[in-house]
């Protein structure tokens, strides 16, 4: 692994923020595992919410989520995986299930590609108290979100086909990367921007960074080291580096 000093593209730089997916951990113990994630040190928790129709997987619903809150205070975050449909019907036990230790606002991310009415429901998770962020498979163009980037927090980058951990990173991305954080820079907007899939502490999250990605969440990236804080501590110190300019190569 060969490392490089040279100048990140942005210089205005926002919050570095480790969220680890849940995906690998012992489902049968997810109380346990958010505990030790908030004291490794984390920023936020990922729960990849599927319903076996958007991608091809199941996984939890708002109770499941809801059921952690007890166990730790760290703010969590729901990727909305599913079908239109799931997503309407739903969304308020998830605006609840995401919500911080004190009700504050927690992410809740919805699929481009799943939603039609893609400004009502991100205007509907505002109003039910959410903080509103909006996902995009790799094939899909920056572009489509244009105009609802006033209206959200975060933009999620996905850099695998979503559906399924311990995918390979699409570097490809990086490209729609770097266009997100200029149109939000050129427009003053104040949005971060997330990565998700294959993201791990080398050159893959270095690169995202510096095409302007300020959130890392990472599933196999994070729990393939001995410890949790171990694996929070080597995303950070990449992140970290990157917006200084250390920029790993491939
Ligand atoms: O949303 C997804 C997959 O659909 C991601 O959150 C992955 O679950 C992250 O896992 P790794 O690729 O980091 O193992």
């Amino acid at each position: 692994m060969i490392q490089s000093i040279s100048s990140a593209i942005f210089t205005e730089h926002r919050p570095v923020q480790i969220i680890p997916s849940v995906l690998p951990a012992d489902w049968a113990n997810m109380g346990q595992c958010v505990k030790d994630l908030e004291l490794a040190g984390v920023d936020r928790i990922q729960f990849d919410v599927m319903d076996g129709n958007f991608v091809p997987n199941l996984t939890f619903g708002p109770e499941m989520i809801s059921a952690c809150r007890k166990y730790c205070s760290v703010p969590f975050e729901t990727q909305l995986m599913v079908s239109q449909y799931n997503c309407e019907t739903m969304l308020e036990g998830y605006v609840e299930a995401s919500k911080g230790a004190n009700g504050e606002p927690g992410v809740v991310i919805a699929h481009a590609e799943a939603n039609v009415h893609l400004h009502r429901i991100l205007g509907k998770i505002r109003q039910l108290g959410g903080s509103p962020s909006v996902a995009l498979n790799p094939h899909t163009p920056m572009d489509m979100v244009k105009d609802v980037l006033d209206m959200v927090d975060h933009v999620l980058v996905m850099t695998v086909n979503p559906g399924f951990g311990g995918q390979a990173y699409i570097p490809t991305m990086l490209n729609k990367i770097t266009q997100l954080r200029k149109t939000i820079l050129d427009n003053g907007y104040d949005v971060d921007i997330e990565v998700d899939g294959g993201i791990k502490a080398d050159w893959s999250l270095s690169q995202c960074c510096a095409a302007g990605a300020n959130c890392f969440i990472a599933g196999s990236g994070m729990f393939a080291y001995p410890t949790l804080k171990e694996g929070c501590d080597a995303l950070r110190k990449v992140a970290n580096d990157a917006q200084n300019g250390i920029i790993v190569e491939k």
